[in-house]
């Protein structure tokens, strides 16, 4: 008797389900592949976890695997497993209707969203795709499938056009054959009966399937003789061999004590193609509500590119060692951009979207236990393994700073600076604020780009002679971290450079006898100075320029020039020492002549000299130039004579 062919309708929902699938994957039609291997994995995982109880299941056939079969004549590709196989009825339920335990909530976002025109495939990322993602590269799907124990097996088959049809067949051994007739349209974009095609996909995105996913390859090899050496000027002659494709190494889902360091060094390379071994690694599972398994490292070298927008993220996310995605942004935050590795959610939507990843709820908590873990590893860190971790990538975690706010008082603990007393070592808020002198009242620092122009400052002359420690600022983001960072340990943070230091009682008298003076140097400054003041900064230098304490600081200004943004020409204060000798003699003048001549100059040369003292370039080297040189003749003159 000859088995009949059944014909069936699709349940409505997957008739709108497979549209949608075919419209809106199409462009990224290569993930059919991963589907139908996790699905064939899924179903080894069945049959090996029966055969624990049920050994007699397996028969023969106990070397579990995953077959691809690619036929070019026939235009097919079949991916083939040994694993838990379907009945007739399980065929009928899981390949002709939707019986996951989302499909209600699926099917409402279905409808709301045709009812708003608008199936994006964002929604379809919400929703598992799974087998029916193979009728994006076939107009034609044959199953042909023996479940274990069972005898016969079935053969289901569908264009995909909303009936399918099932019937008894033969099959030799248990599992399952999805054969997959390829589509010519689909064949002319990409063609997936090719060996190289195949094996990247399977190296992308199956690469840590557990059971070997194989394929037949033919080459051409030498002739070899009995010991199986080449024959010289023997024949080629082609060979089939079946090669495994995918390397099956998710060592994150073994236990610690059986990895060796060796090996977890390997397979930091081998998913960061970074040579060097890494500086230290996590090995995190967390179960309970939120499971999860990372695997993570930080690398010994920041990579060149940790400050361009566009750089990758280093983390790849996997569900059940599936490849979901690498890059994922949504698994750390931007200030841990540097941590590489792997985090496997085996709860995780296989086919959730990008978009849809940021609000999911188990990422979200995912990323919050995660970055605890991070930070407890840091903290925790020997002081060298710091030391070198905060060369690398102190700049980068800085940004936590301004943009973790749950974790600010962690990260504000975890960053270190250079300081005026540090002799090039790194220290911590908590070891500055201990070693702060008794009338010390605040923490300060000053920013810009040439650590030594920075020790050098004349704002930190003042400073200095207090003894009070200055914290060095260089990095760009330091900007940003002392907008939010005002205070530590109820000690606030002052720049040196901008506003009153709160050092000294300003001497009134000593000001009220400069005010004229200062009064006239403004008008001839009037230009490029808001005001002119006595200085709380200076002890050795004349003069300095400095900013009002919500005033952009010059080295911010200096960035934001180099960002290629338009900053509004800023106007500084002009501080100027009253009780360098300079001054007097300034003041003697201007109190005998209040018009002369040189006092135009020598307002001009004080602010030169505060601008060079900055690291800055003079508006007009040429005049300072001669005003020196003038100065110098006469001073010389003077001794000479
Ligand atoms: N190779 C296979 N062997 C045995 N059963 C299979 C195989 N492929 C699919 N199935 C069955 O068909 C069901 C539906 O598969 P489908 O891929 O659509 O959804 P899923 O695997 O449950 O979810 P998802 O793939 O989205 O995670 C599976 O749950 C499984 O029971």
């Amino acid at each position: 008797m000859t088995p009949k062919a059944e014909t069936y309708e699709f349940q409505t929902e997957v008739k709108q389900l497979l549209n949608i699938i075919i419209n809106s994957l199409y462009s990224n039609k290569e993930i059919f592949l991963r589907e139908l291997i996790s699905n064939a994995s899924d179903a080894i995982d069945k049959a090996s976890f029966q055969a624990q109880t049920d050994p007699d299941i397996l028969g023969d056939d106990t070397e579990f695997k995953i077959k691809l079969a690619a036929d070019k004549e026939n235009k097919t590709l079949t991916v083939s497993d040994n694993g838990i196989g379907m009945t007739k009825d399980e065929v009928k339920e899981n390949l002709g209707t939707i019986a996951k335990s989302g499909t209600a909530a699926f099917l409402e976002a279905l409808e709301k969203s045709r009812k708003e025109d608008a199936l994006t495939p964002e929604l379809i990322g919400q929703f598992g795709v799974g087998f029916y993602s193979a009728f994006i590269a076939a107009d034609k799907v044959t199953v042909v499938t023996r479940a274990a124990g069972e005898q016969s097996a079935t053969r289901w088959e569908s264009a995909g056009d909303g009936s399918y049809t099932i019937e008894e067949t033969d099959k030799p051994g248990r599992g399952t054959d999805v054969i997959l007739h390829l589509s010519p349209k689909v064949l002319e974009d990409e063609d997936f009966t090719e060996e190289w095609t195949i094996r990247r996909i399977v190296k992308r995105h199956s690469d840590f399937v557990r059971y070997p996913v194989v394929m037949d390859v033919e080459r051409e090899e030498p002739e070899t003789d009995a010991d199986g050496n080449p024959v010289e000027g023997g024949e080629k002659k082609k060979v089939v061999r079946e090669e495994t494709l995918n390397s099956m190494k998710a060592i994150w889902a073994k236990n610690k004590n059986e990895i060796t360091d060796e090996e977890y060094n390997d397979f930091y390379s081998h998913i960061c193609h970074d040579w060097n071994p890494p500086l230290d690694r996590m090995h995190i599972k967390l179960e309970g509500m939120t499971e999860y398994t990372a695997l993570l490292y930080i690398p010994s070298q920041a990579p060149f590119d940790l400050f361009s927008p566009e750089r990758q993220h280093g983390v790849q996310l996997y569900s059940r060692r599936v490849f979901i995605m690498e890059n994922c942004r949504e698994l750390l935050p931007e200030y841990l951009r540097f941590i590489r590795g792997v985090v496997d959610a085996p709860d995780l939507n296989l086919n959730i979207s990008r978009e849809l990843l940021q609000q999911d709820a188990l990422v979200r908590n995912i990323r919050k236990n995660l970055v605890k873990k991070i930070l407890e590893k840091l903290e925790n860190m020997d002081g060298d393994t710091f030391e070198k971790f905060y060369n690398e990538f102190g700049a980068v975690l800085k940004e936590g700073v301004y943009s973790d706010f749950e974790n600010r008082d962690r990260l504000t603990k975890l960053i270190r600076y250079k300081t005026t007393k540090s002799e090039d070592k790194w220290r911590s808020l908590t070891e500055y604020v201990n070693d702060m002198k008794s009338d010390q009242n605040h923490i300060y620092y000053i920013t810009g780009d040439n650590l030594s122009a920075m020790l050098n400052s004349p704002h930190l002359e003042a400073l200095k002679e207090k003894d009070y420690e200055v914290l060095l600022m260089t990095d760009p983001v330091d900007e940003f971290v002392v907008q939010t960072l005002t205070e530590f340990e109820g000690k606030t943070l002052q720049s040196a450079e901008k506003g009153d230091l709160d050092i000294d009682e300003t001497d009134e008298k000593q000001s009220e006898t400069y005010a004229d003076l200062f009064t006239k140097i403004q008008g001839y400054l009037d230009e490029t100075v808001k005001s002119v003041k006595p200085s709380s900064h200076l002890k050795n230098s004349v003069s300095c320029l400095s900013g009002d304490a919500y005033d952009m600081s010059a080295y911010m200004e200096k960035l934001l020039k180099a960002s290629g943004q338009t900053v509004p020409q800023s106007k500084r204060i002009l501080e100027l020492n009253t009780s360098h000798p300079v001054m007097e003699k300034i003041r003697q003048i201007h109190e005998n002549s209040p018009d002369d001549e040189s006092l135009k100059d020598y307002s001009h040369l004080l602010y030169d000299l505060a601008v060079i003292a900055e690291g800055g370039k003079v508006e007009n080297p040429s005049r300072f130039n001669k005003m020196v040189g003038d100065l110098m003749a006469g001073a010389i003159g003077s001794k000479a004579a």
